[in-house]
């Protein structure tokens, strides 16, 4: 058994990645800015592309008319999380990866808890806005490693927004994990209401180097520790 009671042991735990593993700053200020300096060469050099051609056909649906490139600079200033930016920022990101400029610094905490909870067979997914692709990226090139293998799911707004209860009811359904014996982690109140609607324990984190906003509702914690330790979960060493 993992948690303190058999009756609600916490047997799979859902992740955010953008203020909950990963530090706002890296995302902010280095992943965004990469992804807008690479997207005029992107869309010039790799218009053959299907997954790009993917991206410029969506585009057109949602903003006709509009020159790609400008609706994309226009969802990237106001950080929308929208399908077809989130696949060519993952594309984008992918060479500042396989060249080294780009290498994830996870919160100091992040490592140590999932290899712990991992090792006493927690199963662990990824829910974020970035695609499925860039969370495998994002993983599989941090400071420590490939560490993608610490991950049993990686889903991505294919299964519907974060802020609807109806995407968390389809990753579990996928997942196969029962609501209640699933903790989903994220430092944005609005996600965790969904969550929460779809029948998942909650925890908000927040952490104070990224000035998170806390809810009164969730419960909280200022590192993964600290979370396993409020719900019963194996802590790491
Ligand atoms: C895959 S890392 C980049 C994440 C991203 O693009 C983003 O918009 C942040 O999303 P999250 O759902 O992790 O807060
Ligand atoms: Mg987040």
């Amino acid at each position: 058994m993992l948690g303190t009671d058999a009756a609600d042991a916490i047997e799979a735990v859902l992740l955010d990645i953008e203020g909950t593993t990963i530090p706002v700053s890296f995302v902010h200020q280095v992943l965004f800015p990469y992804a807008r300096a690479a997207m005029p060469g992107l869309l010039a050099e790799r218009a053959a592309d299907p997954a790009v051609r993917a991206a410029l056909a969506e585009i057109a649906g949602l903003a006709p008319g509009v020159a790609p490139l400008a609706q994309l600079n226009a969802w990237m200033d106001r950080d929308e999380k929208i399908g077809p930016l989130k696949a060519l920022q993952g594309l984008a990101w992918a060479e500042g990866y396989r060249t080294g400029v780009l290498r994830a610094a996870l919160y100091p905490d992040v490592l140590p808890a999932l290899r712990c909870w991992h090792a006493a067979g927690l199963r662990l997914a990824v829910y974020s806005s970035g695609s499925e692709a860039a969370q495998r990226l994002i993983y599989g090139h941090t400071t420590e490693g490939d560490v993608t293998g610490l991950f049993d799911g990686f889903y991505d707004l294919s299964m519907g927004g974060k802020r609807d209860a109806a995407s968390y009811r389809a990753i579990l359904a996928r997942a196969g994990w029962a609501p209640g014996r699933t903790l989903f982690l994220s430092d944005i109140v609005a996600e965790l209401n969904a969550a929460s609607e779809a029948g998942l324990r909650t925890c908000q984190l927040v952490r104070p180097e990224d000035g998170t906003v806390a809810g009164a509702v969730h419960a909280r914690a200022a590192t993964l520790d600290e979370a396993a330790r409020q719900f019963g979960l194996r802590r790491a060493a």
